[in-house]
């Protein structure tokens, strides 16, 4: 796997690196938290389909991928920071609403963007979402306590995906060689101890006053945000609707990447 050519736009105090494909109304795809994760890894399988129908923008949150990793001692690496983030590209790339689909911490990040910034967000995709009181699983634990390595790399994988997905050597070396880079590398120790510390938890008021169209799209078997949380979410948010897949776990988006996209973009386009 290579990082498919992207760009680099200025996003505050840094940059931030996004890859797209398509016209039309845009969507822009949030990667999740693990190790190496970035828009490339995250949604290499589902951008030709989201291209056929959508302007597909895949972006790198900041410290992942090639966006800015800023000293940590200079930056902290909350959650606020990722939605400011997203609230400044959004902004940066002259967009008056957008439709965001976020994996995990990326929805975490695109609820909070949702609930800060309501007047930039058409519709809400949250895939295996993080945002409320998570336990912390053996397979959280394996992203928490990442030890840069590459057989560290596999448990992350392996923590993510159903046993029937085999991620390729290409896959693992493409997420390891971007874990290791020494900014990318502090970026993330400064990330986990945040998320240690902190959580990636709303407060349920703060949610509820989430208004946007909302699809919550969960793996019936996630070992990393169990798919009891997406029941949570549909509670939580009265303009909501769900899509729960069997013989999934948290990485719905690449297990299944045609019903994935097949389903959210029927979600986008009105039909569900
Ligand atoms: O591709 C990935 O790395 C990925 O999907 C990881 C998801 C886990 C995630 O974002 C997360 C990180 C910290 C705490 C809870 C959740």
């Amino acid at each position: 796997m290579s990082s498919l050519p992207g760009t680099l736009i200025k996003t505050g105090e840094f940059q931030t690196h996004y890859i797209e494909q398509g016209a039309g109304e845009p969507v822009i795809l949030v990667h999740g938290g693990g190790a190496g994760a970035d828009g490339t890894s995250n949604w290499t399988g589902c951008l030709p389909f989201f291209a056929k129908r959508k302007r597909a923008i895949a972006v790198d949150l900041v410290g992942f991928g090639h966006s800015d990793a800023p000293d940590p001692a200079g930056f902290t690496y909350s959650q606020d920071a990722r939605n400011a983030q997203l609230i400044a590209f959004i902004e940066a790339l002259g967009l008056e609403k957008v439709s965001l689909v976020g994996n995990s911490m990326g929805g975490a990040t695109s609820l909070g963007v949702a609930m800060q910034r309501p007047d930039l967000v058409e519709n809400l995709v949250l895939m295996g979402s993080a945002g409320l009181p998570t336990p912390v699983s053996t397979s959280l634990g394996a992203i928490l306590n990442y030890d840069f390595t590459v057989d560290g790399m596999r448990r992350i994988i392996a923590a993510l995906a159903n046993p029937h997905f085999h991620a390729t050597e290409d896959q693992v070396r493409y997420r390891h060689e971007l874990s290791v880079q020494p900014a990318t590398r502090a970026a993330y120790a400064a990330t986990m101890a945040w998320v240690r510390e902190h959580g990636l938890e709303y407060r349920t008021e703060q949610i509820e006053q989430v208004k946007t169209r909302t699809l919550v799209v969960h793996g019936k078997d996630d070992q990393v945000v169990p798919v009891t949380q997406a029941y949570k979410f549909l509670e939580l948010l009265e303009n909501s609707s769900g899509y729960v897949i069997p013989n999934c776990r948290h990485w719905a988006m690449i297990e299944y990447p045609e019903l994935f996209s097949a389903v959210t973009l029927d979600f986008l386009d009105g039909y569900r």
